[in-house]
């Protein structure tokens, strides 16, 4: 079998959730410190932690076969690189941001303006879009300090909490992209090792699933059993087994996070009792 080179960070944000979640995958990582390269002991899988900023380069010549990344820098210098899952970590977006003390009515505000940034590529084409001429300056990082020191009237930056946009006295005023890290596919990946990348695909979907899903387990009296169906379907549908006390069941099922609160406020309606929620470790459809 061909192995399957994956390159994840080699440290900054998204190192510790990439190798978690390869974790979660079951893949265990021959690990030495320091190392550049290593492969996995129980996965064709060859790990190469890089420089995130380096790795779209690196799946356009086809040296790796994937990578996990933020999916801002696939925009910024990833063109044609194809993204096959969103992972639902480092979840950030990238915005324009202005001094809070100026008035802001608009992105025409920003017309032959300064703006410094580290992603010139996503401000020039948003800006292009908007019908927008500015000047660029290209920094490579503390670029919310630019304004304080008289290097720009505005900044392009990632945006998570706000908190460095706060202490930099700046407000955010345009959001020009969502972000959160990705599985991206280098598009010169062999037939024969994309058998293997299906594979780690299809242990992440799995993963990715549980995380959004739980168990729920309730007790509930057997004529409010159908209209309990109703309200949580389940996979195929609920298992139903009886309770030792009797005219009473036990309803087994699974719910989508998102929908969670509103879900257990109508089972209470229905009658439901009991109500136990528990972590999905995967989910295998
Ligand atoms: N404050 C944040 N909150 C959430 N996600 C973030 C945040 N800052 C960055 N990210 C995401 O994490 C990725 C990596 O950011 P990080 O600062 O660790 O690396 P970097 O400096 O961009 O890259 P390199 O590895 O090349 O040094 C970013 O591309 C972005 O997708
Ligand atoms: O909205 P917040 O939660 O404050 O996050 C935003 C900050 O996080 C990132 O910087 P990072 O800490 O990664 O430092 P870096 O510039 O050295 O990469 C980004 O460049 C912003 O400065
Ligand atoms: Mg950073």
């Amino acid at each position: 079998m061909r192995y399957l080179k994956i390159a994840i960070q080699k440290s900054g944000r998204l190192n510790e959730d990439s190798l978690k979640i390869l974790k979660q995958c079951g893949i265990s990582i021959d690990n030495g410190k320091d190392q550049l390269k290593a492969n996995a002991k129980n996965f064709p899988l060859e790990i190469y932690y890089l420089r995130n900023g380096d790795i779209p380069k690196y799946l356009q010549d086809g040296v790796v076969d994937c990578a996990i990344i933020g999916e801002n820098i696939l925009v910024e210098k990833g063109k044609g690189i194809a993204i096959s899952e969103k992972l639902g970590f480092s979840k950030c977006r990238v915005s324009l941001a202005v001094p809070k003390s100026e008035k802001y009515n608009g992105i025409s505000d920003l017309t032959n303006k300064r703006i410094a940034t580290s992603y010139p590529e996503t401000t020039k084409n948003y800006l292009a879009k908007k019908g927008i001429e500015a000047e660029l300056h290209i920094i490579n990082g503390s670029v919310e300090i630019a304004p304080n020191i008289g290097l720009a009237d505005a900044i392009c930056d990632i945006v998570s909490s706000g908190s460095t946009l706060f202490k930099n006295n700046l407000k955010e005023v345009e959001v020009m992209m969502k972000s959160e890290a990705v599985l991206a596919i280098s598009s010169k990946i062999t037939p024969e090792t994309t058998a293997v990348l299906d594979k780690l695909r299809f242990r992440i979907q799995s993963v990715l699933r549980g995380r959004d899903s739980k168990y729920v387990l309730l007790n509930a009296p057997n004529e409010k059993l159908t209209e309990i169906t109703k309200i949580l379907p389940g996979m195929r549908s609920p298992t139903i087994l009886p309770l030792a006390q009797e005219g009473w069941s036990s309803m087994h099922s699974v719910i989508n996070q998102d929908e969670f609160w509103d879900v257990i406020d109508q089972l209470k309606e229905a009658g439901a009792e009991g109500i136990l929620v528990c972590p999905i470790e995967k989910m295998v459809v």
